[in-house]
């Protein structure tokens, strides 16, 4: 049985029935466990489910013209019950929470949401706080005492049909610190 958890939904970026927010989200271990509730996502979504290495360098590659992040919201904020057990973070600790729109071509491709316990957040990981518009990834995958853990694959509850259908997660690791990286792909990503 997939480990039920409802992200909390984040600020839509388009007011009214477009909204395309960070829906609430079943986790599973493996693609093939979510496969098998929605074989769906074997389709051209299995490619970015799927996918080793930086997604912001996949999606530059995949660009035409430009790449750009868009902050919708980044501060400290309380995790859900279930990203604070995935964390193994007390359930009423703060972290830095961190919700981006990844665009292609001006066109939104990906919603991104990373949780940054504080702990991570001392030391060299305060620039974590720093980013901007600078992807994660970029820094990520340039400095290696950071590494990945395994991929688990979510099943989105969408509220319409701009909304993410499939997304995935993984936390990233140096040392004893850990962050959360959930990555919810948008229809216009394989139209
Ligand atoms: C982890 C990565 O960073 C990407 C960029 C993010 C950001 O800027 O907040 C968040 C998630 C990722 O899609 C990556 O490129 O793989």
């Amino acid at each position: 049985m997939p480990s039920r958890d409802f992200d909390r939904y984040a600020p839509s970026m388009f007011e009214g029935e477009n909204a395309i927010s960070t829906p609430a989200t079943d986790w599973y271990r493996s693609f093939s466990a979510a496969a098998l509730k929605n074989p769906a996502i074997h389709g051209p979504l299995s490619h970015w489910l799927t996918l080793e290495g930086s997604l912001t360098r996949a999606l530059q590659l995949r660009c035409r013209e430009h790449f750009h992040v868009d902050i919708l919201q980044e501060g400290f904020a309380r995790p859900t019950v279930e990203e604070a057990h995935t964390l193994g973070i007390p359930v009423r600790q703060n972290a830095w929470i961190r919700e981006v729109c990844l665009n292609g071509d001006n066109t939104p491709w990906v919603l991104a949401r990373t949780i940054i316990p504080l702990a991570t957040l001392s030391g060299r990981g305060r620039r974590l706080r720093n980013l901007g518009r600078r992807p994660l990834g970029a820094y990520l995958f340039s400095n290696p005492q950071w590494q990945r853990g395994p991929f688990e694959t979510g099943l989105c509850h969408r509220a319409n049909r701009h909304q993410p259908m499939a997304a995935r997660r993984s936390r990233f690791f140096s040392g004893h610190h850990s962050l959360l990286v959930g990555e919810y792909f948008l229809p216009t990503l394989c139209p």
